[in-house]
């Protein structure tokens, strides 16, 4: 597998990154040379400089996962990526306290004037009145935006003895009470507040959330400032705010053109302190998000579930525990029921048994479907795309859940249906080992990670034995072997686990067998 790591990401997690995998840096690259070589890649790493646009994801012929050193994932065209299948996952975490770190500073910079009056010094001037500031204490801030960074900055501007009010239509008010602030409406915030600062991502929401309008609603002598994304504010209107003073000053550290643009009249103004995109830009952040980004690269290479992926229903962190476990189980089952299934599915069902059902079992479905897709088309199908895949080809998904589990701890059960009927494979684990435990009805003990056959078959005298003297002419050893318990119609199931691939032609002899129904190979060992 090769990984293009492109922009400047900490060398820890390259490191993590070349110890699986042929990895190339490759810095500053023009989007016409990011196509170019993009098709011969598997995995891509990026921070905000690269766009992995459509034509970059249509021209990337093997590539399985982008990931974002960072956050926003505005740089990267999630919706063409998750047509193709692609995971995008970002570094939520991080870079979390630079970005809140960085933010404190420019307020504290914007209110004290510190950037001007370094300036000033540093052109031989002593100028104490001229940069007279305001203090934090007792001022309202608003916080448009209260997810991690809006929480952290809230939290400190409570130690600064600020007032803090925020905004968020998806945060609830004990989030709110638990950082000793308030909820408040945008309105509110424009009208009330002494500083506002943003902390939300750019979307057709959010776009110009500052503009012409909400500048006009603010107190006269606002201060902004704004180390979530260019776009969110305006930046024509808040330069002519910043210049007839109805904005005291601003703190800016993303733009709407990045690198900014040399003619940008924010350029040119006094009262605003400008950084170059720097919120994340700590040795710790640099190093946290590579690191992240390169657990999330491993897993996704690794056909693992990634639960850093933006494109994928995210899972937290104690349901991954929990069901992590079972990954490799679901699949497996998945793999068994195609393989059992006599014609197009029509529907699956996933059905959860034991205390498995008292956390969301989403992504152990997908794993089903992953495992079910898997061997019968083309793409590569994986935790992104394996619902879309499902429903395109009108396969009905439905997940069941039954806190009974009989005499395991967890039970998973997988039936699928087709047009002849269905089939049925339960699976458990004992202790650490994945067992699927029945196969259409029949109590077996299997091993899912091995080559095994499946013949159902009329349990009579001497059907076992023809089977086994076919295979051992055919030179195929059966290094194990279950057989389950008859049903009333004298029906039972034999799975043969076996040293070799079986040859089609050896495969149609044991199914030409009489009594027995079929003979279905199923190389675990290729998953
Ligand atoms: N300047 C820099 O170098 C950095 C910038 N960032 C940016 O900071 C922003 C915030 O990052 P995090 O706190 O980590 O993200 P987060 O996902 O934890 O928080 C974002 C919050 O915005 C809220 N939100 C969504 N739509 C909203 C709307 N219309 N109005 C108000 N709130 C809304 C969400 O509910 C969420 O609570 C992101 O845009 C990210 O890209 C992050 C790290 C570094
Ligand atoms: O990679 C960077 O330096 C930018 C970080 C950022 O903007 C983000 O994480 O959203």
């Amino acid at each position: 597998m090769k990984v293009l790591v492109c922009d400047g990401v900490s060398e820890q997690g390259v490191a993590m990154l070349s110890k699986e995998f042929a990895v190339e840096v490759k810095k500053k690259l023009s989007p016409e040379e990011l196509l170019a070589i993009i098709p011969a890649y598997d995995a891509l790493v990026v921070r905000s400089e690269t766009k992995v646009t459509k034509a970059v994801l249509q021209a990337a012929e093997r590539l399985k996962v982008i990931g974002r050193a960072g956050v926003g994932v505005d740089n990267i065209d999630v919706e063409a990526a998750t047509q193709k299948g692609v995971i995008v996952l970002n570094a939520p975490e991080g870079n979390t306290i630079a970005a809140t770190e960085h933010t404190v500073a420019m307020m504290l910079s914007l209110a004290r004037n510190i950037p001007a009056a370094h300036a000033s010094m540093k052109n031989r001037e002593w100028q104490r009145s001229k940069y007279v500031g305001v203090e934090m204490r007792g001022k309202t801030l608003g916080v448009v935006g209260l997810g991690r960074i809006g929480s952290g900055v809230a939290k400190r501007a409570v130690a600064l003895e600020m007032k803090v009010i925020a905004y968020d239509p998806y945060i609830n008010a004990e989030h709110a009470k638990n950082l000793g602030i308030e909820l408040a409406s945008v309105d509110d915030i424009l009208a009330q507040a002494d500083f506002i600062t943003f902390h939300m991502p750019l979307t057709a929401q959010t776009k110009y959330l500052v503009n012409k309008e909400a500048l006009a609603k603010m107190k006269p002598g606002v201060r902004l400032i704004n180390c979530a994304r260019g776009g969110i504010i305006d930046e024509l209107a808040l330069a002519e705010a910043l210049q007839n003073g109805a904005v005291a000053g601003a703190a800016i550290d993303v733009f709407e053109q990045e690198p900014v643009d040399p003619g940008s009249p924010l350029l040119g103004l006094d009262n605003i302190v400008l950084t170059p995109h720097l919120g994340a830009s700590t040795a710790e952040a640099q190093v946290g998000v590579a690191v992240d980004v390169a657990y999330g690269i491993i897993a996704a290479l690794r056909g693992e579930p990634v639960t850093t992926a933006v494109n994928m229903a995210p899972v937290a962190p104690h349901v991954l525990k929990l069901i992590k476990p079972y990954f490799n189980l679901a699949e497996r089952m998945g793999c068994t029921a195609v393989n059992l299934a006599d014609g197009p599915i029509t529907g699956i069902d996933v059905e959860y048994h034991g205390d498995i059902t008292e956390v969301d079992t989403k992504m152990l479905t997908t794993a089903v479907l992953k495992g079910l897709l898997n061997p019968i088309l083309q793409e590569a199908v994986n935790y992104v795309n394996a619902p879309g895949l499902a429903k395109a080809r009108n396969i009905r998904v439905k997940e069941v859940k039954n806190k009974e589990a009989a005499n395991f701890a967890n039970l998973l059960t997988v039936k699928v249906t087709t047009a002849q009927g269905g089939h049925l494979v339960q699976g458990t684990l004992f202790g650490e080992e994945e067992r699927i435990v029945n196969i259409d009805g029949h109590r077996v003990d299997v091993d899912p990670r091995a080559r095994i056959v499946i013949c159902p078959h009329i349990n009579r005298p001497g059907v076992i034995g023809t089977v086994g003297t076919l295979l051992g002419e055919a030179g195929i050893n059966i290094s194990g072997m279950q057989v389950g318990k008859t049903d009333v119609s004298g029906t039972n199931i034999m799975v043969l686990t076996v040293d070799n691939d079986i040859p089609a032609a050896v495969l149609e002899k044991v199914t030409a067998i009489d009594g027995i129904f079929g003979a279905k190979l199923i190389n675990f060992n290729t998953i």
